[in-house]
Protein backbone atom coordinates (compact mmCIF):
# COMPACT_ATOMS: atom_id res chain seq x y z
CA UNK A 1 0.00 0.00 0.00
CA UNK A 2 3.33 2.04 -0.30
CA UNK A 3 2.80 3.15 3.81
CA UNK A 4 6.34 2.73 5.10
CA UNK A 5 5.90 3.60 8.65
CA UNK A 6 3.82 3.28 11.69
CA UNK A 7 3.43 3.91 14.96
CA UNK A 8 3.16 0.48 17.69
CA UNK A 9 3.22 1.98 21.22
CA UNK A 10 6.01 4.14 21.76
CA UNK A 11 8.63 2.60 18.82
CA UNK A 12 7.89 4.28 15.28
CA UNK A 13 7.95 1.18 12.95
CA UNK A 14 9.87 1.70 9.19
CA UNK A 15 9.64 -0.50 6.83
CA UNK A 16 12.51 -0.88 4.23
CA UNK A 17 10.65 0.62 0.73
CA UNK A 18 14.11 -1.36 -1.10
CA UNK A 19 13.58 1.67 -3.49
CA UNK A 20 14.09 5.42 -3.49
CA UNK A 21 10.34 7.11 -2.91
CA UNK A 22 9.79 9.88 -4.15
CA UNK A 23 9.12 13.00 -2.08
CA UNK A 24 9.42 11.20 1.12
CA UNK A 25 12.17 12.56 2.70
CA UNK A 26 11.80 16.20 0.32
CA UNK A 27 13.39 19.22 1.57
CA UNK A 28 9.39 20.65 1.73
CA UNK A 29 8.25 17.32 3.62
CA UNK A 30 10.75 18.15 6.24
CA UNK A 31 9.66 21.82 6.28
CA UNK A 32 6.06 20.25 6.88
CA UNK A 33 6.92 18.58 10.13
CA UNK A 34 9.13 21.30 11.31
CA UNK A 35 6.27 23.99 10.78
CA UNK A 36 3.72 21.86 12.12
CA UNK A 37 1.63 23.24 14.81
CA UNK A 38 1.26 18.80 15.74
CA UNK A 39 3.30 16.65 13.79
CA UNK A 40 2.16 13.69 15.88
CA UNK A 41 -1.30 14.14 14.27
CA UNK A 42 0.51 13.90 10.84
CA UNK A 43 1.02 10.61 8.97
CA UNK A 44 3.70 8.15 10.90
CA UNK A 45 7.15 9.32 10.10
CA UNK A 46 10.69 9.18 10.89
CA UNK A 47 10.67 13.29 11.10
CA UNK A 48 7.82 12.71 13.67
CA UNK A 49 10.59 11.04 15.67
CA UNK A 50 13.23 13.71 14.94
CA UNK A 51 11.29 16.55 15.45
CA UNK A 52 9.82 15.21 18.42
CA UNK A 53 13.40 14.96 19.82
CA UNK A 54 14.22 18.62 18.81
CA UNK A 55 11.51 20.16 20.12
CA UNK A 56 12.02 18.31 23.39
CA UNK A 57 15.64 20.16 23.72
CA UNK A 58 13.96 23.39 23.05
CA UNK A 59 11.63 22.46 25.87
CA UNK A 60 14.48 21.85 28.13
CA UNK A 61 12.44 19.50 30.47
CA UNK A 62 14.75 17.35 31.77
CA UNK A 63 16.33 14.91 30.70
CA UNK A 64 16.97 17.18 27.66
CA UNK A 65 19.33 14.97 25.97
CA UNK A 66 17.80 12.74 23.28
CA UNK A 67 18.61 9.40 22.06
CA UNK A 68 17.27 8.22 19.13
CA UNK A 69 17.76 4.36 19.07
CA UNK A 70 17.45 2.36 15.44
CA UNK A 71 17.37 -1.40 15.68
CA UNK A 72 16.29 -3.96 13.09
CA UNK A 73 18.40 -7.07 11.18
CA UNK A 74 20.97 -6.26 8.81
CA UNK A 75 19.81 -4.51 5.49
CA UNK A 76 16.05 -3.48 7.49
CA UNK A 77 17.40 0.17 6.75
CA UNK A 78 19.33 1.37 10.04
CA UNK A 79 22.04 3.10 8.11
CA UNK A 80 19.38 5.08 5.93
CA UNK A 81 17.36 6.00 8.74
CA UNK A 82 20.06 7.26 10.44
CA UNK A 83 21.77 9.41 7.97
CA UNK A 84 17.62 10.72 7.05
CA UNK A 85 17.92 11.72 11.01
CA UNK A 86 21.11 13.43 10.25
CA UNK A 87 20.07 15.11 7.46
CA UNK A 88 16.68 16.58 9.22
CA UNK A 89 19.03 18.13 11.84
CA UNK A 90 21.85 19.74 9.61
CA UNK A 91 18.98 21.48 7.52
CA UNK A 92 16.02 22.29 10.61
CA UNK A 93 18.94 23.18 12.98
CA UNK A 94 21.08 24.81 10.39
CA UNK A 95 23.22 27.32 11.49
CA UNK A 96 22.99 29.04 7.98
CA UNK A 97 20.43 31.16 8.38
CA UNK A 98 21.92 32.86 11.56
CA UNK A 99 26.01 32.68 10.29
CA UNK A 100 27.92 32.78 7.28
CA UNK A 101 27.91 30.12 4.84
CA UNK A 102 31.38 29.26 5.49
CA UNK A 103 30.00 27.84 8.45
CA UNK A 104 27.43 26.01 6.51
CA UNK A 105 29.53 24.40 4.69
CA UNK A 106 32.23 23.67 7.69
CA UNK A 107 29.62 21.84 10.13
CA UNK A 108 26.70 20.21 8.75
CA UNK A 109 28.63 19.65 5.41
CA UNK A 110 31.54 18.14 7.54
CA UNK A 111 28.90 15.99 9.43
CA UNK A 112 27.49 14.75 6.14
CA UNK A 113 30.05 14.04 4.26
CA UNK A 114 31.83 11.82 7.30
CA UNK A 115 29.43 9.42 6.21
CA UNK A 116 30.89 7.92 3.31
CA UNK A 117 34.18 8.37 4.48
CA UNK A 118 32.82 6.04 7.29
CA UNK A 119 30.69 3.65 5.45
CA UNK A 120 33.94 3.35 2.89
CA UNK A 121 35.73 1.98 5.60
CA UNK A 122 33.19 0.30 7.99
CA UNK A 123 31.14 -1.36 5.60
CA UNK A 124 30.92 -4.15 2.91
CA UNK A 125 28.49 -6.20 0.92
CA UNK A 126 26.97 -9.03 2.68
CA UNK A 127 24.91 -11.41 1.67
CA UNK A 128 22.26 -9.60 3.43
CA UNK A 129 22.85 -6.24 2.47
CA UNK A 130 25.47 -4.45 -0.06
CA UNK A 131 26.15 -1.90 2.05
CA UNK A 132 26.58 -3.52 5.25
CA UNK A 133 27.88 -1.29 8.52
CA UNK A 134 30.15 -3.97 10.18
CA UNK A 135 30.32 -1.86 13.27
CA UNK A 136 28.17 0.13 15.56
CA UNK A 137 27.67 3.85 16.01
CA UNK A 138 26.39 6.25 18.13
CA UNK A 139 26.51 9.80 16.32
CA UNK A 140 26.00 12.36 18.75
CA UNK A 141 24.49 16.01 17.33
CA UNK A 142 25.93 18.59 19.54
CA UNK A 143 23.51 21.78 20.00
CA UNK A 144 24.30 25.63 20.80
CA UNK A 145 21.81 27.05 23.22
CA UNK A 146 19.86 28.43 20.25
CA UNK A 147 19.28 24.87 19.25
CA UNK A 148 21.61 24.89 16.46
CA UNK A 149 23.66 22.30 15.12
CA UNK A 150 27.81 23.23 15.81
CA UNK A 151 29.25 20.07 15.77
CA UNK A 152 28.89 15.86 16.19
CA UNK A 153 31.05 12.97 17.93
CA UNK A 154 31.32 9.74 16.72
CA UNK A 155 31.74 6.70 18.86
CA UNK A 156 31.77 3.32 17.24
CA UNK A 157 32.16 -0.26 18.44
CA UNK A 158 33.28 -3.79 17.39
CA UNK A 159 34.30 -2.74 13.96
CA UNK A 160 34.59 -6.77 12.06
CA UNK A 161 38.07 -7.08 11.41
CA UNK A 162 37.95 -10.53 10.56
CA UNK A 163 36.62 -9.53 7.13
CA UNK A 164 39.95 -7.76 6.06
CA UNK A 165 42.02 -11.37 6.27
CA UNK A 166 38.24 -13.67 5.56
CA UNK A 167 35.45 -12.75 3.54
CA UNK A 168 32.81 -15.73 3.57
CA UNK A 169 31.87 -16.89 0.03
CA UNK A 170 29.90 -14.18 -2.08
CA UNK A 171 30.90 -11.96 0.28
CA UNK A 172 32.89 -9.10 -0.11
CA UNK A 173 36.19 -7.03 1.99
CA UNK A 174 34.99 -3.65 3.30
CA UNK A 175 34.43 -1.13 0.26
CA UNK A 176 37.64 0.98 0.37
CA UNK A 177 39.50 -1.75 -0.99
CA UNK A 178 37.44 -1.85 -3.99
CA UNK A 179 36.89 1.61 -4.31
CA UNK A 180 40.93 2.59 -4.44
CA UNK A 181 41.32 -0.19 -6.94
CA UNK A 182 38.88 1.44 -8.64
CA UNK A 183 40.33 4.82 -8.58
CA UNK A 184 43.41 4.01 -9.08
CA UNK A 185 45.49 5.53 -11.47
CA UNK A 186 48.30 4.11 -13.35
CA UNK A 187 51.04 5.89 -11.54
CA UNK A 188 49.69 4.95 -8.17
CA UNK A 189 49.46 0.71 -9.33
CA UNK A 190 52.71 1.54 -10.23
CA UNK A 191 53.76 2.86 -6.71
CA UNK A 192 51.88 -0.13 -4.76
CA UNK A 193 53.66 -2.47 -6.81
CA UNK A 194 50.17 -3.82 -8.39
CA UNK A 195 50.09 -4.61 -12.17
CA UNK A 196 46.54 -4.10 -13.50
CA UNK A 197 46.26 -7.99 -14.10
CA UNK A 198 47.04 -8.86 -10.29
CA UNK A 199 44.48 -10.50 -8.51
CA UNK A 200 43.75 -10.45 -4.69
CA UNK A 201 43.04 -13.03 -2.61
CA UNK A 202 41.72 -10.62 -0.05
CA UNK A 203 39.88 -8.88 -2.55
CA UNK A 204 37.18 -11.39 -3.82
CA UNK A 205 33.73 -10.53 -6.19
CA UNK A 206 35.45 -7.85 -7.54
CA UNK A 207 33.69 -7.88 -10.83
CA UNK A 208 30.16 -7.48 -8.90
CA UNK A 209 28.61 -4.23 -9.68
CA UNK A 210 26.49 -2.97 -6.53
CA UNK A 211 23.41 -1.46 -7.57
CA UNK A 212 22.94 1.84 -5.21
CA UNK A 213 26.85 2.22 -4.52
CA UNK A 214 28.58 4.90 -5.83
CA UNK A 215 32.63 4.27 -5.88
CA UNK A 216 34.72 6.83 -5.64
CA UNK A 217 38.25 7.36 -4.90
CA UNK A 218 39.61 8.95 -1.38
CA UNK A 219 42.45 11.16 -1.94
CA UNK A 220 44.40 9.79 0.70
CA UNK A 221 47.90 7.97 1.05
CA UNK A 222 46.33 4.55 -0.46
CA UNK A 223 49.94 2.44 1.06
CA UNK A 224 48.84 1.04 3.61
CA UNK A 225 45.75 -0.47 2.36
CA UNK A 226 47.83 -1.38 -0.78
CA UNK A 227 50.17 -2.90 1.40
CA UNK A 228 47.53 -4.99 3.10
CA UNK A 229 46.49 -6.40 0.07
CA UNK A 230 49.53 -7.30 -0.97
CA UNK A 231 50.21 -9.16 2.52
CA UNK A 232 47.56 -11.01 1.46
CA UNK A 233 48.39 -12.56 -1.09
CA UNK A 234 51.59 -13.84 0.88
CA UNK A 235 51.68 -17.74 1.50
CA UNK A 236 53.39 -20.37 3.44
CA UNK A 237 54.80 -24.20 2.66
CA UNK A 238 55.99 -25.83 5.66
CA UNK A 239 59.90 -26.77 5.99
CA UNK A 240 61.10 -30.23 5.29
CA UNK A 241 62.80 -29.73 8.81
CA UNK A 242 60.92 -28.90 11.62
CA UNK A 243 63.17 -27.10 13.37
CA UNK A 244 63.64 -24.25 10.40
CA UNK A 245 60.88 -21.80 9.59
CA UNK A 246 58.45 -22.65 6.61
CA UNK A 247 58.69 -21.40 2.96
CA UNK A 248 57.35 -18.42 1.62
CA UNK A 249 55.63 -19.16 -1.52
CA UNK A 250 56.72 -18.05 -4.85
CA UNK A 251 54.36 -16.16 -5.88
CA UNK A 252 54.76 -14.27 -2.23
CA UNK A 253 58.56 -14.23 -2.19
CA UNK A 254 58.22 -10.61 -3.45
CA UNK A 255 58.42 -7.98 -0.90
CA UNK A 256 56.03 -5.25 -2.04
CA UNK A 257 54.03 -5.63 1.00
CA UNK A 258 57.42 -4.86 3.34
CA UNK A 259 57.89 -1.68 0.94
CA UNK A 260 54.31 -0.57 1.40
CA UNK A 261 54.25 -1.08 4.91
CA UNK A 262 58.03 0.77 5.09
CA UNK A 263 59.17 -1.50 7.11
CA UNK A 264 62.88 -4.24 6.54
CA UNK A 265 61.93 -6.92 4.18
CA UNK A 266 63.72 -9.54 5.79
CA UNK A 267 62.58 -8.75 9.64
CA UNK A 268 58.79 -8.76 8.80
CA UNK A 269 59.32 -12.31 6.50
CA UNK A 270 60.92 -13.51 9.98
CA UNK A 271 58.34 -12.21 11.69
CA UNK A 272 55.89 -14.04 10.01
CA UNK A 273 57.37 -16.92 10.38
CA UNK A 274 59.16 -17.29 13.84
CA UNK A 275 57.92 -16.84 17.48
CA UNK A 276 59.72 -15.39 19.91
CA UNK A 277 59.49 -16.35 23.01
CA UNK A 278 60.72 -14.80 26.07
CA UNK A 279 62.20 -17.09 28.89
CA UNK A 280 63.29 -14.59 31.87
CA UNK A 281 65.90 -12.04 29.66
CA UNK A 282 66.64 -14.66 27.11
CA UNK A 283 64.97 -14.68 23.76
CA UNK A 284 64.00 -17.90 22.34
CA UNK A 285 63.28 -18.25 18.56
CA UNK A 286 60.51 -21.01 17.62
CA UNK A 287 59.60 -21.81 13.81
CA UNK A 288 56.05 -21.56 12.95
CA UNK A 289 53.76 -24.08 11.97
CA UNK A 290 52.01 -23.06 8.10
CA UNK A 291 49.04 -22.30 9.68
CA UNK A 292 50.46 -20.29 12.46
CA UNK A 293 52.00 -18.43 9.85
CA UNK A 294 48.47 -17.70 8.21
CA UNK A 295 47.31 -16.63 11.46
CA UNK A 296 50.35 -14.24 12.05
CA UNK A 297 49.72 -12.81 8.53
CA UNK A 298 46.11 -12.68 9.21
CA UNK A 299 46.52 -11.09 12.81
CA UNK A 300 49.10 -8.31 11.14
CA UNK A 301 46.40 -7.14 8.42
CA UNK A 302 43.67 -7.18 11.01
CA UNK A 303 45.72 -5.33 13.92
CA UNK A 304 46.97 -2.51 11.11
CA UNK A 305 43.17 -1.90 9.74
CA UNK A 306 41.71 -1.68 13.31
CA UNK A 307 44.14 1.02 14.42
CA UNK A 308 43.35 2.53 11.18
CA UNK A 309 39.71 2.83 11.17
CA UNK A 310 40.22 3.80 14.98
CA UNK A 311 42.87 6.36 13.82
CA UNK A 312 39.86 7.44 11.16
CA UNK A 313 37.53 8.20 13.72
CA UNK A 314 39.41 10.36 15.86
CA UNK A 315 40.38 12.17 12.53
CA UNK A 316 36.53 12.76 11.88
CA UNK A 317 35.89 13.36 15.28
CA UNK A 318 38.62 16.21 15.58
CA UNK A 319 36.96 17.68 12.35
CA UNK A 320 33.67 17.79 12.99
CA UNK A 321 33.71 17.98 16.89
CA UNK A 322 32.65 21.46 18.42
CA UNK A 323 34.72 23.16 21.03
CA UNK A 324 32.42 22.02 24.53
CA UNK A 325 32.14 25.50 25.42
CA UNK A 326 29.60 26.16 22.29
CA UNK A 327 27.47 23.10 22.83
CA UNK A 328 25.03 22.38 25.34
CA UNK A 329 22.78 19.72 24.34
CA UNK A 330 23.00 16.55 22.29
CA UNK A 331 20.86 13.90 20.05
CA UNK A 332 22.49 11.39 20.03
CA UNK A 333 21.40 8.60 16.97
CA UNK A 334 22.60 5.28 18.09
CA UNK A 335 22.37 3.00 14.73
CA UNK A 336 23.32 -0.86 15.59
CA UNK A 337 23.93 -4.45 14.31
CA UNK A 338 20.38 -6.10 14.74
CA UNK A 339 20.12 -9.21 16.40
CA UNK A 340 22.16 -11.92 14.52
CA UNK A 341 21.82 -15.66 14.24
CA UNK A 342 23.69 -17.55 11.55
CA UNK A 343 24.18 -20.98 11.29
CA UNK A 344 27.57 -20.75 12.86
CA UNK A 345 27.65 -18.10 15.53
CA UNK A 346 30.95 -17.61 17.58
CA UNK A 347 32.19 -14.67 19.63
CA UNK A 348 30.98 -11.90 17.32
CA UNK A 349 27.49 -12.72 17.44
CA UNK A 350 27.53 -13.02 21.34
CA UNK A 351 28.89 -9.68 21.81
CA UNK A 352 26.08 -8.11 19.07
CA UNK A 353 23.46 -10.11 20.71
CA UNK A 354 24.67 -9.46 24.01
CA UNK A 355 24.38 -5.45 22.91
CA UNK A 356 20.72 -6.03 21.43
CA UNK A 357 19.66 -7.60 25.08
CA UNK A 358 20.90 -4.98 26.50
CA UNK A 359 19.68 -2.29 24.61
CA UNK A 360 16.02 -4.39 24.91
CA UNK A 361 15.93 -4.24 28.20
CA UNK A 362 16.73 -0.52 28.69
CA UNK A 363 13.63 -0.36 25.88
CA UNK A 364 11.08 -2.49 28.26
CA UNK A 365 12.18 -0.42 31.11
CA UNK A 366 11.65 2.62 29.48
CA UNK A 367 8.51 1.34 28.54
CA UNK A 368 7.63 0.40 32.10
CA UNK A 369 8.69 3.60 33.26
CA UNK A 370 6.69 5.82 30.98
CA UNK A 371 3.64 3.92 31.96
CA UNK A 372 4.28 4.72 35.31
CA UNK A 373 4.96 1.82 37.07
CA UNK A 374 7.12 1.36 40.15
CA UNK A 375 8.01 -2.55 39.72
CA UNK A 376 8.28 -5.08 40.92
CA UNK A 377 5.26 -4.58 43.83
CA UNK A 378 3.03 -2.11 42.64
CA UNK A 379 3.23 -4.29 39.63
CA UNK A 380 2.25 -7.89 41.01
CA UNK A 381 -0.16 -6.09 42.98
CA UNK A 382 -2.26 -3.57 41.73
CA UNK A 383 -4.99 -4.97 40.55
CA UNK A 384 -5.83 -2.95 37.36
CA UNK A 385 -2.82 -3.79 35.59
CA UNK A 386 -3.55 -4.78 32.23
CA UNK A 387 -2.08 -7.96 30.79
CA UNK A 388 0.15 -6.62 28.62
CA UNK A 389 1.43 -4.68 31.07
CA UNK A 390 1.70 -8.10 32.76
CA UNK A 391 3.37 -9.70 29.72
CA UNK A 392 5.61 -6.91 29.58
CA UNK A 393 7.15 -7.21 32.62
CA UNK A 394 7.43 -11.28 32.76
CA UNK A 395 9.55 -10.50 29.49
CA UNK A 396 11.41 -7.86 31.31
CA UNK A 397 12.82 -10.60 34.07
CA UNK A 398 13.27 -13.18 31.39
CA UNK A 399 15.59 -10.36 29.67
CA UNK A 400 17.30 -9.66 33.29
CA UNK A 401 17.28 -13.59 33.78
CA UNK A 402 19.60 -13.90 29.94
CA UNK A 403 21.67 -11.09 30.96
CA UNK A 404 22.45 -12.68 34.42
CA UNK A 405 23.53 -15.06 32.31
CA UNK A 406 25.69 -13.39 30.23
CA UNK A 407 27.63 -10.55 32.18
CA UNK A 408 26.60 -11.48 35.83
CA UNK A 409 28.90 -11.39 38.67
CA UNK A 410 30.45 -13.10 40.09
CA UNK A 411 29.69 -16.66 37.57
CA UNK A 412 28.49 -16.17 34.02
CA UNK A 413 29.55 -16.73 30.51
CA UNK A 414 31.36 -13.81 30.29
CA UNK A 415 33.35 -14.61 33.18
CA UNK A 416 34.05 -17.95 32.71
CA UNK A 417 35.43 -17.16 28.89
CA UNK A 418 37.76 -14.54 30.18
CA UNK A 419 38.80 -17.12 32.76
CA UNK A 420 39.38 -18.99 29.86
CA UNK A 421 41.42 -16.72 27.81
CA UNK A 422 43.45 -15.69 30.68
CA UNK A 423 44.70 -19.38 31.34
CA UNK A 424 48.46 -19.71 29.70
CA UNK A 425 47.26 -22.50 27.37
CA UNK A 426 45.55 -23.25 24.23
CA UNK A 427 42.09 -23.71 25.50
CA UNK A 428 40.02 -26.72 24.87
CA UNK A 429 36.25 -26.65 23.85
CA UNK A 430 35.32 -29.62 25.10
CA UNK A 431 36.50 -29.02 28.50
CA UNK A 432 35.26 -25.44 28.58
CA UNK A 433 32.08 -26.65 27.95
CA UNK A 434 31.53 -29.15 30.73
CA UNK A 435 32.70 -26.19 32.73
CA UNK A 436 30.20 -23.79 31.27
CA UNK A 437 27.18 -26.33 31.97
CA UNK A 438 28.80 -27.50 35.37
CA UNK A 439 28.79 -23.64 36.45
CA UNK A 440 25.35 -22.38 34.61
CA UNK A 441 23.11 -25.07 35.04
CA UNK A 442 20.98 -23.34 37.04
CA UNK A 443 20.11 -20.34 34.55
CA UNK A 444 16.85 -21.47 32.61
CA UNK A 445 18.25 -19.26 29.53
CA UNK A 446 21.15 -21.73 28.63
CA UNK A 447 20.81 -25.21 27.28
CA UNK A 448 22.53 -27.79 25.30
CA UNK A 449 22.28 -30.15 22.61
CA UNK A 450 23.51 -33.39 24.37
CA UNK A 451 23.71 -35.11 20.78
CA UNK A 452 25.93 -32.31 18.64
CA UNK A 453 28.93 -33.52 17.81
CA UNK A 454 30.38 -29.50 18.04
CA UNK A 455 30.58 -28.12 21.33
CA UNK A 456 28.50 -25.91 21.80
CA UNK A 457 25.82 -24.24 23.78
CA UNK A 458 22.20 -22.48 22.96
CA UNK A 459 20.99 -19.11 24.83
CA UNK A 460 17.69 -18.01 24.91
CA UNK A 461 17.57 -14.62 23.77
CA UNK A 462 14.75 -12.27 24.03
CA UNK A 463 14.50 -12.84 19.80
CA UNK A 464 14.98 -16.26 20.45
CA UNK A 465 17.02 -19.29 20.43
CA UNK A 466 20.88 -18.83 19.56
CA UNK A 467 23.42 -21.84 19.35
CA UNK A 468 26.90 -20.79 19.55
CA UNK A 469 29.97 -22.98 18.50
CA UNK A 470 32.80 -22.96 21.48
CA UNK A 471 35.38 -23.80 19.28
CA UNK A 472 38.05 -20.42 18.43
CA UNK A 473 35.54 -18.72 21.17
CA UNK A 474 38.45 -18.53 24.18
CA UNK A 475 41.14 -17.43 21.43
CA UNK A 476 38.38 -15.15 19.63
CA UNK A 477 38.30 -13.42 23.36
CA UNK A 478 42.01 -12.90 23.48
CA UNK A 479 42.53 -11.53 20.44
CA UNK A 480 46.48 -11.85 20.68
CA UNK A 481 48.97 -9.78 18.36
CA UNK A 482 52.21 -10.88 18.16
CA UNK A 483 54.37 -8.58 20.30
CA UNK A 484 57.41 -8.68 17.93
CA UNK A 485 54.75 -7.67 15.08
CA UNK A 486 53.94 -4.42 17.23
CA UNK A 487 57.65 -3.46 17.84
CA UNK A 488 57.90 -3.84 13.91
CA UNK A 489 55.04 -1.71 13.14
CA UNK A 490 56.21 0.98 15.41
CA UNK A 491 59.65 0.88 14.30
CA UNK A 492 57.80 2.09 10.11
CA UNK A 493 59.12 4.76 7.93
CA UNK A 494 55.60 5.05 6.78
CA UNK A 495 54.41 8.37 9.01
CA UNK A 496 50.56 6.92 9.79
CA UNK A 497 51.87 3.69 10.65
CA UNK A 498 54.32 4.72 13.15
CA UNK A 499 52.00 7.31 14.84
CA UNK A 500 49.07 4.86 14.94
CA UNK A 501 51.34 2.11 16.77
CA UNK A 502 53.77 4.46 18.46
CA UNK A 503 51.61 4.60 22.10
CA UNK A 504 49.42 1.44 21.15
CA UNK A 505 46.45 -0.06 23.37
CA UNK A 506 47.76 -3.26 21.87
CA UNK A 507 51.11 -2.80 23.07
CA UNK A 508 49.73 -1.74 26.48
CA UNK A 509 47.84 -5.10 26.23
CA UNK A 510 51.00 -7.09 25.66
CA UNK A 511 52.27 -5.37 28.76
CA UNK A 512 49.28 -6.09 31.17
CA UNK A 513 50.02 -9.90 29.84
CA UNK A 514 47.60 -12.49 28.01
CA UNK A 515 44.05 -12.05 28.28
CA UNK A 516 43.82 -9.11 30.37
CA UNK A 517 41.84 -6.91 28.37
CA UNK A 518 40.02 -9.17 26.50
CA UNK A 519 37.24 -8.85 23.06
CA UNK A 520 34.68 -9.31 26.03
CA UNK A 521 35.80 -6.88 28.76
CA UNK A 522 36.08 -4.06 26.64
CA UNK A 523 32.99 -4.37 24.54
CA UNK A 524 31.10 -4.92 27.67
CA UNK A 525 32.97 -1.59 28.83
CA UNK A 526 32.08 0.54 26.12
CA UNK A 527 28.34 -0.85 26.34
CA UNK A 528 28.04 0.33 29.84
CA UNK A 529 29.30 3.58 29.16
CA UNK A 530 26.57 4.05 26.32
CA UNK A 531 24.19 2.66 28.70
CA UNK A 532 25.03 5.58 31.10
CA UNK A 533 24.45 7.86 28.05
CA UNK A 534 21.24 6.53 27.08
CA UNK A 535 19.89 6.25 30.92
CA UNK A 536 20.35 10.02 31.13
CA UNK A 537 18.97 10.99 27.63
CA UNK A 538 15.47 10.86 26.73
CA UNK A 539 14.97 7.86 24.21
CA UNK A 540 12.67 7.31 21.39
CA UNK A 541 12.50 4.17 19.48
CA UNK A 542 12.51 3.25 15.77
CA UNK A 543 12.94 -0.20 14.62
CA UNK A 544 13.34 -0.93 11.06
CA UNK A 545 11.69 -3.77 9.26
CA UNK A 546 13.21 -6.04 6.63
CA UNK A 547 9.98 -6.79 4.49
CA UNK A 548 11.58 -9.88 2.07
CA UNK A 549 15.20 -11.32 2.72
CA UNK A 550 16.00 -10.73 -0.91
CA UNK A 551 16.16 -6.77 -0.72
CA UNK A 552 13.29 -6.84 -3.66
CA UNK A 553 11.86 -3.44 -4.09
CA UNK A 554 8.13 -3.05 -2.87
CA UNK A 555 7.95 -6.68 -1.77
CA UNK A 556 6.43 -7.60 1.56
CA UNK A 557 6.61 -11.45 2.53
CA UNK A 558 3.89 -11.94 5.40
CA UNK A 559 5.72 -14.83 6.61
CA UNK A 560 9.10 -13.45 7.11
CA UNK A 561 8.70 -10.65 8.53
CA UNK A 562 5.99 -12.21 11.16
CA UNK A 563 8.65 -14.17 12.46
CA UNK A 564 10.12 -11.05 13.74
CA UNK A 565 7.37 -9.58 15.09
CA UNK A 566 7.57 -10.98 19.01
CA UNK A 567 10.25 -7.93 19.59
CA UNK A 568 7.67 -5.73 18.89
CA UNK A 569 4.79 -7.21 20.34
CA UNK A 570 5.39 -6.01 23.56
CA UNK A 571 5.05 -2.34 22.58
CA UNK A 572 1.66 -2.98 21.28
CA UNK A 573 0.36 -5.46 23.68
CA UNK A 574 0.99 -2.45 26.29
CA UNK A 575 -1.93 -0.36 25.99
CA UNK A 576 -2.26 3.16 28.25
CA UNK A 577 -2.61 2.55 31.69
CA UNK A 578 -6.70 2.64 32.44
CA UNK A 579 -7.72 4.25 35.57
N1 LIG B 1 13.66 4.44 3.52
C1 LIG B 1 14.31 3.90 2.50
N2 LIG B 1 14.04 4.27 1.23
C2 LIG B 1 14.69 3.70 0.19
N3 LIG B 1 15.62 2.73 0.31
C3 LIG B 1 15.94 2.32 1.55
C4 LIG B 1 15.31 2.88 2.71
N4 LIG B 1 15.82 2.27 3.80
C5 LIG B 1 16.74 1.40 3.34
N5 LIG B 1 16.82 1.42 2.01
C6 LIG B 1 17.65 0.56 1.14
O1 LIG B 1 17.98 -0.60 1.87
C7 LIG B 1 19.39 -0.80 1.90
C8 LIG B 1 19.77 -1.37 3.24
O2 LIG B 1 19.58 -0.38 4.24
P1 LIG B 1 20.68 -0.08 5.36
O3 LIG B 1 22.04 -0.20 4.81
O4 LIG B 1 20.29 1.18 6.00
O5 LIG B 1 20.43 -1.33 6.34
P2 LIG B 1 21.01 -1.59 7.78
O6 LIG B 1 19.86 -1.94 8.65
O7 LIG B 1 21.85 -0.43 8.21
O8 LIG B 1 21.89 -2.89 7.56
P3 LIG B 1 23.25 -3.37 8.24
O9 LIG B 1 22.91 -3.79 9.64
O10 LIG B 1 23.64 -4.54 7.38
O11 LIG B 1 24.20 -2.24 8.16
C9 LIG B 1 20.00 0.58 1.62
O12 LIG B 1 21.23 0.48 0.98
C10 LIG B 1 18.95 1.21 0.73
O13 LIG B 1 19.20 0.85 -0.60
Amino acid sequence: MKVFYTHAGCTLVALNPFQPIPDLYSLDVMKEYHYAHQPQEFKPHIFIVAEEAYRNVRGQLEPVNQSLVVSGESGAGKTWTSRCLMKYYATVASVSVVKSQDTVERIERRVLDSNPVMEAFGNACTLRNNNSSRFGKYIQLQLDRCQLLVGASVQTYLLEKTRVACQTANERNFHIFYQMMKGATDEQRKEWKMSHDQSFVWLPNSEKTIEGWCPFFMCIKQHILAGILQLGNVSFSSSADESQPCHLDAKSKGTGYCFLLCVPAEELQTCLRVRTLKAGKQSVLKPCSQAECSVRRDCLAKVIYAQLFEWLVTFINNSICADKSTWCNFIGVLDVYGFECFQTNNLEQLCINYANEKLQQHFVAHYLRAQQIVFPAALMSEEYVSEGLQWSFVKYQDNQSCLDLLEGSPISVFSLLNEESRLNRASDAKTFRVRLEKELCDNANISWDKFSKVPHFTVAHYAGKVGYQIEGMAEKNKDPVPPELISLLQKSNNQLLHQIFKDNETESQIKKGPGKTTVVSKFKNSLETLMKILHFTTPHYTRCIKPNPECKPLTFKKEEVDSLLPCLIICVLTPQRQH
